[in-house]
């Protein structure tokens, strides 16, 4: 479960760029629940999923996790709790190092003293057993450097190493954005079976309207660093994408928006 109560981000303060990015956000999250997360471009969703693993500290507010109280822990110390894969599948991942190297850091993740290379001859054979689950035939070139992998395959395995440290707590920030129609596809498909299996408490950021609707339980709408929009059960199974477009729309002040697509790319 998280808990978010009034967090406030301002970056830059003091500056001409001073960009107040979060203005009380509150948020209880059930253990489990999957948010899809929309808002314009600087809405403020990246920070959001930014504070909630740690990378911004928010001014003021609090951010609990299941009860504990980690509003001013950084990224290391909640490294066990939360896990994350972001847009630029080189960023989550090492393409220096192997596939399997990569599993075993993402494993070691959130230890102190974390043995990230040592690789038995058990630990080899899980991680085969759990790469052979993407159905990409990865479990064959777990000595590739990881920097060999398409797109959607390093997506794929950056879900996977999401898992490998047991957090319970999941932030996709546009994750599938950077690749093709049907690779999307794929992950997010992916991306569903794997929050069902282990019963992540997930936020997905999407520009895909569609993707909102289709993906999780629940969504919210960020505009201007406020929760503008939070809908679940019947009333989001009611909505169809015109309908939410419309919603998009009127925050931004009216400004006509045609279709999904637009908000895609
Ligand atoms: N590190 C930073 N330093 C200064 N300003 C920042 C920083 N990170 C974000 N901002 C600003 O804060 C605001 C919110 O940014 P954020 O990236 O959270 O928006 P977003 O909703 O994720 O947008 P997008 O959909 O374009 O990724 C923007 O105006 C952005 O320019």
């Amino acid at each position: 479960m998280i808990t978010v109560n009034g967090i406030h981000v301002t970056f830059g303060r003091g500056t001409p760029l001073e960009k107040h990015a979060l203005r009380g956000v509150d948020l209880t999250i059930p253990e489990g629940q999957f948010v899809t997360v929309i808002g314009s471009n600087g809405a403020g969703k990246s920070t959001f999923l930014g504070a909630l693993a740690g990378d911004v500290i928010a001014e003021s507010g609090s951010i609990a996790i299941d009860g504990t109280d980690v509003t001013r822990w950084a990224t290391p110390k909640r490294a066990s709790l939360v896990a994350r894969v972001f847009q630029d599948p080189m960023v989550g991942s090492c393409t220096a190092l192997t596939i399997e190297e990569n599993m075993a850091l993402a494993a070691a993740r959130g230890r102190k003293r974390g043995l990230g290379f040592a690789l038995s001859g058990d630990r080899r054979r899980h991680f085969r057993d759990r790469i052979a689950e993407l159905g990409l035939g990865l479990e064959n070139r777990l000595h590739d450097r990881m920097g060999l992998l398409s797109g959607g395959q390093r997506q794929a395995v950056s879900l996977l190493m999401a898992t490998l440290a047991g957090s319970k707590i999941l932030l996709l920030d546009e994750h599938t954005a950077a690749l093709d129609p049907g690779t999307a596809e794929f992950v997010l498909g992916l991306t569903r079976r794997i929050v069902q299996e282990n019963r992540l408490t997930t936020l997905m950021v999407t520009h895909s309207m569609r993707q909102a609707l289709d993906y999780g339980d629940r969504t919210v709408m960020l505009h201007e660093g406020r929760i503008v929009l939070d809908v679940s059960g019947e009333q989001r199974a009611g909505l169809d994408v015109p309908h939410l477009l419309a919603l998009f729309a009127r925050q931004r002040g009216g400004e006509e928006i045609a279709d999904d697509s637009l908000l895609i790319g």
